[in-house]
């Protein structure tokens, strides 16, 4: 399914969707469906605004320059971003508002802590949790890696710390991504905690840095020092810590010159394959999750990587 593009049919769906003219958006969404309007109203709203905006939990802070349609999206859930059901919650959420946003066509995701962009699945929800509370968890995972990656926007990671697995999760489901120069690290270290990377991320992680690098650095669960990351093509561009939000505004603003339908046409031909496996696959990979993390052994792993971490102090 990965390997082939987009169907006959679909190909000639964009085709006539970008003959129509005027309504092409209309006919564009209709084709690729990004989001579902019932599950919207289940989450709690984030409105950009062009002033500094927080949802009701203040766990995702938004600013959106008016004048180019720049949305920066921080994430500020102390003390390293971990990924609980709240800030997963209020991402999927943003970038849901965003997309609906006609004046917004860029968004930038960084860490309002800088040093740790995200540290990650918050660790302790997948730990001595019922099967239930796990799988509830991953299907937040899932939809805001659907909204973040399935996205028409340009989306750019400004990658301002630490940024391991599923902080990598949501870097390499952007379009770009910036990383701080320095002692960061950056990668997929799922198997140090028992843990596999499930088929979509792994994907993601073959598309971005070729299967070779991707297969080996998902076997060890490598962490990688930004240089690192630049040299295998993990990261496109490193700054120094204090100017990625700059580098990361002035690359939107390169993107900003390519027209918006052409690009956000070509983005969905790429990722319209994965986006829909998922979809398709939706519960079992849930299932996969739930049975996998509550297995003895993962439980005893994810303990003493708790007690590592604990530890460090
Ligand atoms: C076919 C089989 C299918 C199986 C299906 C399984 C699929 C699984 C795929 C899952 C994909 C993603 C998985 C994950 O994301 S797991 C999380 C992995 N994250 C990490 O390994 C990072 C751990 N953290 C760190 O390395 C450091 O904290 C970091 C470098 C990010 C920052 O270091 P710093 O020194 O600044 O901060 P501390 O380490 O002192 O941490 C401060 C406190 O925060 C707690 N902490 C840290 N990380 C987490 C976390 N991820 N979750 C929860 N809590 C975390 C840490 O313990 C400190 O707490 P205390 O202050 O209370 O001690």
């Amino acid at each position: 399914v990965r390997n082939s593009l987009i169907s006959g049919n679909e190909t000639i769906k964009m085709a006539l969707t970008i003959a129509v003219g005027g309504r092409v958006w209309r006919k564009f969404f209709k084709t690729f469906p990004f989001r579902s309007n019932s599950a919207l109203k289940r989450f709690p709203t984030c409105r950009a605004n062009g002033r500094l905006y927080s949802t009701s939990s203040d766990v995702v802070l938004v600013r959106k320059d008016e004048e180019s349609g720049i949305a920066t999206v921080r994430m500020n859930n102390p003390p390293v971003n971990s990924l609980n059901p709240t800030l997963m919650v209020a991402l999927r959420s943003c970038f849901e508002e965003l997309e609906k946003d006609k004046t917004c066509r860029a968004l930038i995701l960084t860490s309002q802590k800088p040093k740790v962009f995200s540290a990650g699945l918050d660790i302790l929800q997948l730990y001595q949790k019922s099967p239930d509370h796990v799988a509830q968890f991953w299907e937040k995972v899932q939809d805001m890696w659907l909204a973040l990656y399935g996205s028409r926007l340009i989306t750019m990671a400004a990658i301002n710390g630490h940024c391991p697995a599923a902080g990598c999760l949501l870097g390499l489901a952007c379009d770009y991504r910036i990383m701080a120069e320095g002692n960061f690290r950056i990668g997929l270290n799922e198997t140090q905690l028992d843990l596999v990377a499930p088929f979509w991320l792994r994907q993601t992680m073959i598309d971005v840095i070729g299967y070779r690098q991707a297969e080996m650095a998902l076997m060890i669960g490598a962490l990688y020092p930004s240089d690192k990351a630049l040299q295998l093509g993990l990261v496109d561009k490193l700054a120094p810590i204090e100017d990625v939000q700059t580098v990361a505004e002035e690359e939107v603003k390169n993107w900003l010159k390519i027209p918006d339908q052409a690009r956000a046409i070509t983005k969905m031909a790429s990722r319209k394959p994965l986006l829909d496996e998922l979809r398709r696959r939706k519960q079992e990979d849930i299932q996969t999750f739930r049975d996998e993390t509550t297995r003895e052994s993962v439980q005893k792993s994810i303990q003493q990587y708790l007690e590592k971490l604990k530890a460090k102090k």
